[in-house]
């Protein structure tokens, strides 16, 4: 990514400065002046995947910063022409939606600090160290979960190998509790992502005007962990599948991730069922493999709900009773786009909704 960076630095610069002063531009309230006196710039530069994928990181954070600059109770309505006319076309051409998503916020959001090989952002927003440390613990735990996604695409075939399949699974939804709870250690307030959306937002209920694109609003759900690839392939695996509005709303956030990602959880949902397979073999030692990781998973969503309560819940609790609101406490978290449910009873549903499928 860096390299394409530099290949183009000059045609691209005016996105690049602006990206990669963020958390300054967006405290010191400077960002909305500069976008307004940034160029339209043509996409036709940016031709590998890698160039588009940065592109679409550094517009998608810029927006972000747009949008939000003067908190949630003053977001932008209107995007203007030369952030929403280059950000609708590279998203069009790498079929993500024009919002910065998970894969981009996380997935394709860090590089390597040299000479120690540390991991650190591409790029930021204000809230320093503990928004650098929310978004590569998610990174981290990501990495967990690959060995995990393996097991997923080598397995179905003999017993015996489904239950090396299922041991590594585990293991790997073991590592990722433990890597998650970097998070506790750190002591991180979550930075503002979760709140920042133009779908289910009382701050904007009607959506983002893309100038440029169209005149209608258009309704997009931010950056979240749902649209994770690496849990609902899990789920596929496991043959886990979710009530009506939790269900709905999990497919929904597959139209967040890389095409490639959503593929992938379809190939798996379309497998032969593990499951099945492993009630027709009858074997003890398959069925106890089976079941421990679908413990696994559901300790794991236990887990995410406690940090959630923590991280979110109990302070959009507490600056609704003192009447104060700051960039990253939301006061209005009940009508979140979690399938019309208030965030903690869709996540409970999806955890009890795990262990359904125990033999
Ligand atoms: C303190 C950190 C975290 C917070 C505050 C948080 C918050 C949330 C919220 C608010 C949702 C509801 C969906 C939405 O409104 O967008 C959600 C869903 C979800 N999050 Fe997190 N999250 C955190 C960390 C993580 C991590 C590290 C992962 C692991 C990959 C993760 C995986 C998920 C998944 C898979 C869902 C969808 C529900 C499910 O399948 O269980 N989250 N999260």
């Amino acid at each position: 990514c860096a390299h394409a960076v530099d290949s183009h630095l000059d045609h691209y610069r005016a996105w690049m400065e602006l990206a990669n002063d963020l958390p300054n531009l967006i405290e010191s309230r400077k960002l909305r002046d500069l976008v307004h006196k940034m160029p339209v710039l043509s996409t036709h530069l940016l031709n590998s995947p890698q160039e588009l994928r940065l592109a679409h990181l550094a517009l998608g954070f810029i927006t972000m910063g747009y949008v939000w600059q003067e908190g949630q109770h003053a977001p932008a309505k209107i995007l203007p022409r030369a952030l929403a006319v280059p950000y609708w076309v590279v998203s069009r051409r790498l079929g993500l939606p024009a919002v910065l998503t998970y894969a981009d916020s996380v997935l394709s959001n860090w590089k390597l600090r040299d000479p120690s090989k540390n991991m650190d952002l591409v790029i930021s927003l204000p809230g320093g160290g503990s928004c650098r440390g929310f978004f590569l613990v998610s990174l981290l735990v990501e990495m967990a979960a690959s060995s995990g996604i393996k097991v997923g695409i080598v397995s179905c075939s003999d017993p015996a190998s489904v239950n090396r399949g299922l041991l590594d699974l585990t293991a790997s939804l073991k590592k990722m509790k433990e890597i998650f709870k970097l998070m506790h250690r750190k002591k991180l307030t979550v930075c503002g992502l979760y709140y920042f959306r133009w779908r289910d937002n009382p701050m904007l209920p009607e959506g983002l005007v893309y100038e440029g694109v169209s005149n209608e609003p258009v309704l997009l759900s931010g950056g979240s962990a749902a649209q994770s690839t690496a849990i609902q392939c899990f789920d596929a695996l496991l043959g886990i599948q979710h009530d009506n509005e939790s269900g709905a709303f999990l497919t929904r956030m597959r139209d967040y991730m890389p095409p490639a990602h959503r593929q992938l959880i379809e190939t798996l949902s379309d497998c032969p069922s593990l499951r099945d397979f492993i009630l027709s073999c009858a074997n003890p030692d398959l069925k106890q493999a089976f079941n421990d990781c679908v413990l696994a998973l559901e300790d794991l969503r236990t887990y995410h709900v406690s940090a959630v309560t923590k991280y979110i819940v109990v302070p959009a609790n507490r600056a609704q009773e003192t009447g104060h609101s700051d960039r990253g406490a939301g006061d209005k978290l009940d009508a979140t786009g979690t399938g019309g449910s208030s965030l903690l009873v869709f996540l409970k549903s999806v955890r009890d909704t795990t262990r359904k499928v125990l033999i």
